[in-house]
């Protein structure tokens, strides 16, 4: 999960895209870049941080022209604290090329060395994003002799793009002097729409990761961009679309709805929010088959993402919703910080507890998910020294139990607490006296059943069943090997001083 946008507009855009990636932020905290052209030159500041420290005035200034594109990196591949895997990648040829990429590649490692030795590209990083690049450039390459690009040789090379690389992309690139290029894998696991707004010289578009990016900078939402899909807007604001995969069918990432995007958003035609409303309600009928709710006086929410589930859940329990913990508004989002020690620190310096909300009563703590359990173990042992008498858990999703490698940094089963273990094993790490988990058929039929159209859901780390049914024993392997084996923050900026002008751009 990142967050990606791309804008193509009559007037300067750097200051557009920077309140973009803020409306994204939740996507990404580990680093931000915006890249804009001017003619046919490109203009880049990224780095490592949050949106609101990478880019000071300086750097904005930097940053001219009437397109651009923007990313909020979470490292799901490659080095977590790489300043040089930071998001946009350029690579001058074909005709310069400059990139963000929400997702990951399962065959990465494969396409990096077929890239070497057949195509003799060589990538100077980790990220599957640069890879990602330079297939999408080779493949420019092939169709893009005879000038001028036209739209239907850029969609061929979108669909010489879908046929190497495997796992989950959503990407929106730009071709210097030719225009913005968005496209999303065939099983459409990462979300990507684009809006447009009218001006009194041509309508301005925008492409973007989640609808409220649209929304927060004034763009009518026109519509998700298909599985498969490509939309190429030329420089002239010309806007021609193609499907260019062979079989798509449209599996969103459900964990989307159970925790990443934010709330206000719509993704595929569901609203967040509803999403997460219906997991409420039918995570009351779990708890009532599990328990008396005469035994339960009071459902506490864990801040920030479970709150629409929790409230839909005290409802249906007929039991008070109450704000048991407050959080700091300083503190990111714990799951998506790199580096589980990390984690850990932040859960208490994130949440504190009202302990009148605990003193003497049983309550029912629901957050959206329970992964590594890093959070909902801290909170138990919370709520008891606030005085509570019975400490219950609930959780709207159902456990985690498998890795995932389209995006989420859940890389190896033995991080998860619910692998390999029982109810009551994983009941008694996190400390509660009562664990409720949400049923995955359940979870997928009130999602699904906000839009029909659905073929179903990416619901790998819940089910097993990896969507694109293409993902090797070597590919997890190697997935695992580079995501196990991580630098330290220190030892990466080590390697950033041997390496000279390192801080340039991918080409
Ligand atoms: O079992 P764990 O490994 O701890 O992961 C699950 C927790 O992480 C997320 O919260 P996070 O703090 O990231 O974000 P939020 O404020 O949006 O809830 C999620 O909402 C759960 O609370
Ligand atoms: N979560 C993501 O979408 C990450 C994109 C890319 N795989 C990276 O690690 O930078
Ligand atoms: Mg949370």
């Amino acid at each position: 999960m990142c967050g990606i946008v791309g804008v193509i507009s009559k007037q300067p855009v750097n200051q557009l895209i920077y309140d973009a990636l803020l409306l994204l932020q939740h996507r990404g905290q580990d680093a931000a870049g915006i890249v804009t052209m001017q003619g046919t030159k490109c203009f880049m500041h990224k780095a490592r941080g949050m949106v609101r420290d990478v880019f000071r005035t300086r750097n904005m200034r930097a940053l001219p022209g009437h397109v651009g594109l923007g990313q909020v990196r979470y490292p799901t591949a490659g080095n977590a604290y790489s300043e040089e895997e930071a998001q946009p990648f350029y690579v001058n040829a074909p005709f310069g090329i400059v990139l963000v990429h929400n997702g990951n590649l399962t065959n990465a490692h494969a396409l990096k060395k077929e890239l070497f030795d057949i195509d003799r590209r060589h990538t100077n990083t980790e990220s599957d994003t640069e890879v990602l690049l330079n297939v999408l450039a080779h493949e420019l390459e092939k169709v893009g002799r005879e000038l001028p690009l036209t739209p239907d040789q850029v969609f061929k090379a979108v669909a010489g793009v879908h046929r190497r690389i495997k796992g989950s992309y959503a990407v929106v690139a730009l071709i210097a002097g030719y225009g913005l290029l968005a496209f999303r894998d065939p099983f459409g696991i990462r979300p990507l729409c684009f809006g447009t707004v009218e001006t009194s010289s041509g309508a301005d578009y925008m492409v973007a990761s989640e609808s409220v990016a649209l929304e927060g900078t004034c763009h009518n939402f026109v519509r998700d961009v298909a599985p498969g899909e490509a939309i190429f807007i030329d420089v002239n604001g010309q806007l021609h679309s193609q499907q260019c995969a062979d079989n798509p069918q449209l599996n969103p990432c459900v964990f989307e709805f159970v925790y990443l995007a934010r709330p206000d958003s719509f993704i595929d035609g569901i609203s967040v929010y509803q999403a997460r409303l219906h997991m409420g309600e039918t995570l009351a009928q779990r708890v009532i088959s599990t328990m008396p709710p005469s035994e339960i006086d009071v459902v506490i929410p864990i801040p920030e993402s479970s709150r629409p589930a929790a409230m839909q859940l005290a409802q249906k329990l007929g039991k008070p919703y109450r704000e048991g913990f407050v959080k700091n508004r300083y503190v990111g989002r714990t799951f998506i910080m790199p580096g589980q020690s990390v984690r850990k620190k932040s859960v208490r310096q994130k949440l504190n507890a009202i302990s009148a909300e605990f003193k003497g009563r049983n309550v029912l703590l629901a957050d959206d998910s329970i992964v590594r359990g890093t959070t909902s173990k801290e909170i138990v042992q919370m709520a008891r020294e606030a005085g509570a008498n019975k400490v219950y858990m609930a959780s709207a999703a159902p456990p985690v139990r498998y890795p995932n490698v389209y995006g989420i940094d859940m890389p190896t089963q033995e991080e998860l607490v619910a692998h390999n273990r029982t109810l009551d094993q994983i009941r008694d790490i996190i400390g509660a006296d009562a664990l409720i988990y949400q049923d995955v058929d359940a979870m997928k039929r009130v999602i699904a059943q906000i839009n029909p159209a659905l073929a179903g859901f990416e619901a790998s780390c819940f089910d097993g069943h990896y969507i694109t049914g293409d993902v090797s024993l070597e590919d997890f392997a190697a997935m695992r090997e580079q995501r196990t084996n991580q630098p330290t923050e220190e030892s990466a900026d080590a390697s950033r001083l041997a390496l000279p002008n390192a801080g340039g751009h991918n080409a």
